[in-house]
């Protein structure tokens, strides 16, 4: 299985509206603390443009919800992991991303056959606290050199100018948040993104 090299996390179906038909084509909905009615209404939303736009969708955390509407991707962490029913995520006929940050927390992604592991925080993020330093490009390389082809996704503090550091040291695929979604022109930013991740997207499988 092959991702897009650009992938693109937000938190409402208001921003899958704003950025998805400039050409994204892999977007995470990441909802935190919202009422499950909200969160349901807000995947069906994405899903109908996501479709429109031949996008895949992921949903953060709300597996569920994911299953219900029909979505293509679902990502849980390792608490989520503990909780979640993979038998039922993939009778829906749903994929998996598992996020690591160490090496037990690989061992433990690789051992319910994720669909890609993400790595993180690669660099410093500003979005959430984390208990983990920032990974560095030699740890990315070392996660892809184990997990070989199963994609590997980078994510945290990825901006432009990171993008083909990740890419060229085994990520297949840039996760990011802010350095879109906090920008004062997202839908510009979001286009360069698209162009900065075009020759991996064009690259042989
Ligand atoms: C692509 C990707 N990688 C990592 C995460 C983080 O997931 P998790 O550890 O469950 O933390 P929350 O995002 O739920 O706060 C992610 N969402 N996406
Ligand atoms: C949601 C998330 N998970 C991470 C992990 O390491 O698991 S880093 C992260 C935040 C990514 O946001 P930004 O692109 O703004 O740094
Ligand atoms: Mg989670």
């Amino acid at each position: 299985m092959r991702l897009d090299p650009f992938y693109l996390i937000v938190d409402s179906a208001h921003w899958v509206e704003r950025l998805v038909p400039i050409g994204v084509k892999l977007v995470q909905l990441r909802i935190k603390e919202r009422p499950d009615s909200e969160v349901r209404r807000d995947i069906r939303t994405s899903r109908t443009i996501c479709a429109r736009h031949g996008c895949q969708l992921v949903v953060n955390d709300h597996w569920r919800a994911a299953i219900d509407e029909g979505c293509d991707f679902v990502h849980l962490g390792q608490e989520d992991l503990e909780r979640a029913d993979l038998a039922a995520i993939r009778g829906g006929g749903l994929k998996l991303g598992i996020s690591t940050h160490d090496e037990a927390e690989l061992d433990r992604a690789l051992s319910v056959a994720p669909d890609y592991v993400a790595l993180g925080p690669v660099y410093p993020t500003v979005l959430k606290k984390m208990q983990w330093a920032p990974q560095g490009l030699v740890r990315l390389a070392a996660w892809k050199e184990k997990i070989g082809s199963t994609p590997l996704v980078a994510i945290g503090g990825l901006n432009l100018e990171r993008i083909d550091g990740v890419l060229t040291h085994g990520a297949d695929c840039a996760a990011v948040v802010t350095d879109i979604t906090r920008n004062q022109d997202p839908e510009d930013r979001t286009r360069h993104w698209i162009a900065a991740t075009s020759r991996w997207r064009m690259a042989p499988a």
